[in-house]
C-alpha cells in the first residue's frame, strides 16, 4: 500500500496547503514489547531530553474565540469556517528551530496530516485495536475545531488521554500547549515516544489512564510548571474540599459562607490543567468519575464521547427517561456543554455511532453545592435512580425508611410520590439535608439521658437498668 499523502490532490480543501508527508522514520514496535525507557507501567519520559526542537506556533490565525463550525443537535448543518494557519513546522531530528517559525529551514518539515499518520500506521501493519477503542480521527479540520473549542493557548497545561496516533497531540502542541499524554497501547506508545522524543513540550506516560494515578500526574504537571508558586497546601485543599465547617444539623450555608476555605483565586487559576481527549468510549464513565471531582486542579475537560451519551449527559432538565444519576453527579461537579457533533466518517476505523465534543467546566470545591456528606449524597442519588420506576420512598430503602423519605420530601415542599427522575440537583440537595436532619434528631433522641416520663407506666424506678 503506498503511503498516503494528501499532497498531489488526494484530499481537497485540506487545512494545510503546503502539507507534505513527514519522512518515514516509523518504529516497528511489536505489540506487547516494551519500548526503550518504558520500564514501568507509568513511566514518564520527559527526563533526559534535550530542549525543544519544534517551533512556536505562528499566531496568524483568528483568535481561539473564533466561532466554531458547530454542529449541534439543533444545528445539524456544518457552517463554513476560516481555518487558522498554524505555521507549525515539524522538526524531528532537525536543527534548532528557534526564531524560524515556519520559514522552512532545510531540517524542518510541515506537520503531517492526520490521515497520512493513520495510513502510515496501517502500512506498518499496525491494526487498530477494538478492545482499546481505537477509532482514530483522520480530519485535521475537526482536530483544529476541537483545540479551538477547548481554547487551548500558549503555555496551557494540557492532559491528553489516549494520544494514539498523536494526531490530536500535535494540534495541541501547535497551539503552544505543554502536553502530558497517557497512552495504554504498547505499540502506539513506542511510536509516539520515538517520534516526539525531542519535543520537550510533550511528556508521555505509558499506562492505563484509570489506574496510572491521574491526580498525582496532574499535580506533578502543575508543580513542574510553576515552581515559583507555593504548592497548594494540603490544608488549603482539604479546607476547600470540606467547605466551611457546619454543625451536623445546620442548614445549608449561604453562598458567601460557602466561599470560605477556597484556595485564593489567583493561585487556583494559575495552576489548573485542561483535559483534552478523544476517549475510547469504554472508559468515559470511569474517567469522569475520577476527574470531575478535581475542580481544584482541572479547569475544564473537553472530551469526545458518543453523540447519544453526550446529549444525555448535558441534559439540564429533569422529568424525562434520560434523566439519570449521572446528570445529578455531573451538575454537582461542573457545567457540561454539548459543543458539536462529529460524524463517524471522520474516524478510522469508522465506528457504529457519531461522536460529539463535550466541555465540562469544573467547579472549584468551594463552589459546589453544600451537602452533609459528598459520598452520602452520591449514594442517595444512585440508590434513588437504581429502580427508576419506583417512587423514591421505595427506591432508597434500606438507606432510609419510606416514612422518613415521605416526611423529608414533604418538608422540602416536594410531592411525596416523587420519583428520582422528577428531582433537580437542588431538590436532591434539599432532600439530603432533610434526611440528614432526621438522622441527627433520631441520634440525639437515642443519646438523650432517660427521663422519668420515658419510663413505662406502673414500672418501679428500681427495676430500671
Ligand atoms: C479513540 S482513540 C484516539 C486516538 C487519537 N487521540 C485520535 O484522536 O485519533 C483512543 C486512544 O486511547 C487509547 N486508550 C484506550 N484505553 C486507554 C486507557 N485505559 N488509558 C490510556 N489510553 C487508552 C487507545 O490505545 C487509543 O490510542
Amino acid at each position: 500500500m503506498p503511503r498516503y499523502s494528501p499532497v498531489g490532490g488526494q484530499q481537497s480543501n485540506h487545512p494545510y496547503p503546503n502539507l507534505q508527508l513527514r519522512q518515514p522514520r516509523c518504529l516497528r514496535v511489536q505489540a506487547g514489547r516494551r519500548s526503550p525507557g518504558s520500564g514501568s507501567a507509568s513511566s514518564a519520559t520527559a527526563g533526559g531530553r534535550t530542549r525543544p526542537e519544534f517551533k512556536a506556533p505562528r499566531k496568524s490565525g483568528p483568535p481561539s474565540s473564533a466561532p466554531l463550525p458547530s454542529q449541534t443537535p439543533n444545528n445539524p448543518v456544518q457552517e463554513p469556517v476560516e481555518l487558522p494557519s498554524l505555521g507549525w513546522m515539524w522538526q524531528v531530528g532537525g536543527g534548532s528551530s528557534r526564531g524560524d517559525a515556519g520559514g522552512g529551514s532545510p531540517a524542518s518539515r510541515p506537520m503531517p496530516s492526520a490521515v497520512s499518520t493513520v495510513a502510515n500506521l496501517y502500512e506498518d501493519r499496525i491494526k487498530a485495536k477494538k478492545s482499546l477503542g481505537q477509532n482514530f480521527l483522520t480530519d485535521d479540520s475537526v482536530l483544529q475545531d476541537i483545540v479551538a473549542a477547548a481554547a487551548v493557548g500558549p503555555h496551557d497545561l494540557v492532559l491528553e488521554v489516549g494520544p494514539g496516533t498523536g494526531n490530536l497531540t500535535k494540534h495541541l502542541l501547535a497551539r503552544g500547549a505543554r502536553v502530558t499524554a497517557v497512552e495504554k497501547d504498547d505499540t502506539l506508545y513506542g511510536r509516539l515516544q520515538e517520534e516526539y522524543r525531542e519535543v520537550a513540550e510533550l511528556t508521555l506516560v505509558h499506562g492505563d489512564a484509570i489506574k496510572v494515578g491521574l491526580e498525582d500526574i496532574i499535580r506533578g504537571m502543575i508543580q513542574q510548571e510553576r515552581p515559583d508558586l507555593d504548592p497548594v497546601s494540603e490544608e488549603d485543599s482539604a479546607a476547600a474540599a470540606a467547605g466551611p465547617a457546619t454543625a451536623p444539623d445546620a442548614p445549608p450555608p449561604t453562598a458567601a459562607a460557602a466561599g470560605r476555605g477556597r484556595p485564593s483565586g489567583r493561585r487556583a487559576a494559575a495552576r489548573k490543567v485542561k483535559v483534552v481527549a478523544n476517549l475510547p468510549y469504554n472508559i468515559t464513565k470511569d474517567l469522569l468519575l475520577l476527574l470531575l471531582p478535581l475542580g481544584d486542579l482541572i479547569s475544564d475537560l473537553h472530551i469526545m464521547i458518543q453523540h447519544e451519551a453526550a446529549v444525555r449527559l448535558t441534559e439540564r432538565t429533569p422529568g424525562g427517561p434520560e434523566w439519570r444519576a449521572a446528570n445529578i453527579r455531573t451538575l454537582f461537579y461542573c457545567t457540561p456543554r454539548y459543543r458539536f457533533r462529529i460524524s463517524r466518517l471522520k474516524y478510522d476505523p469508522v465506528p457504529g455511532v457519531d461522536g460529539a465534543l463535550v466541555t465540562f467546566s469544573l467547579l472549584p470545591p468551594g463552589s459546589r453545592p453544600e451537602v452533609p456528606s459528598e459520598r452520602g449524597f452520591h449514594t442517595l442519588v444512585s440508590k434513588a435512580f437504581s429502580e427508576r420506576r419506583k417512587k423514591m420512598r421505595n427506591s432508597v430503602q434500606p438507606l432510609h425508611t419510606s416514612d422518613q423519605v415521605e416526611a423529608a420530601l414533604a418538608a422540602c415542599g416536594l410531592n411525596v410520590d416523587a420519583r428520582a427522575q422528577d428531582l433537580t440537583l437542588e431538590q436532591f440537595v434539599s432532600l439530603s439535608w432533610q434526611l440528614h436532619r432526621q438522622q441527627v434528631e433520631a441520634g440525639l433522641g437515642l443519646l438523650r439521658p432517660q427521663q422519668p416520663e420515658d419510663q413505662p407506666e406502673g414500672q418501679p424506678e428500681a427495676e430500671q437498668s
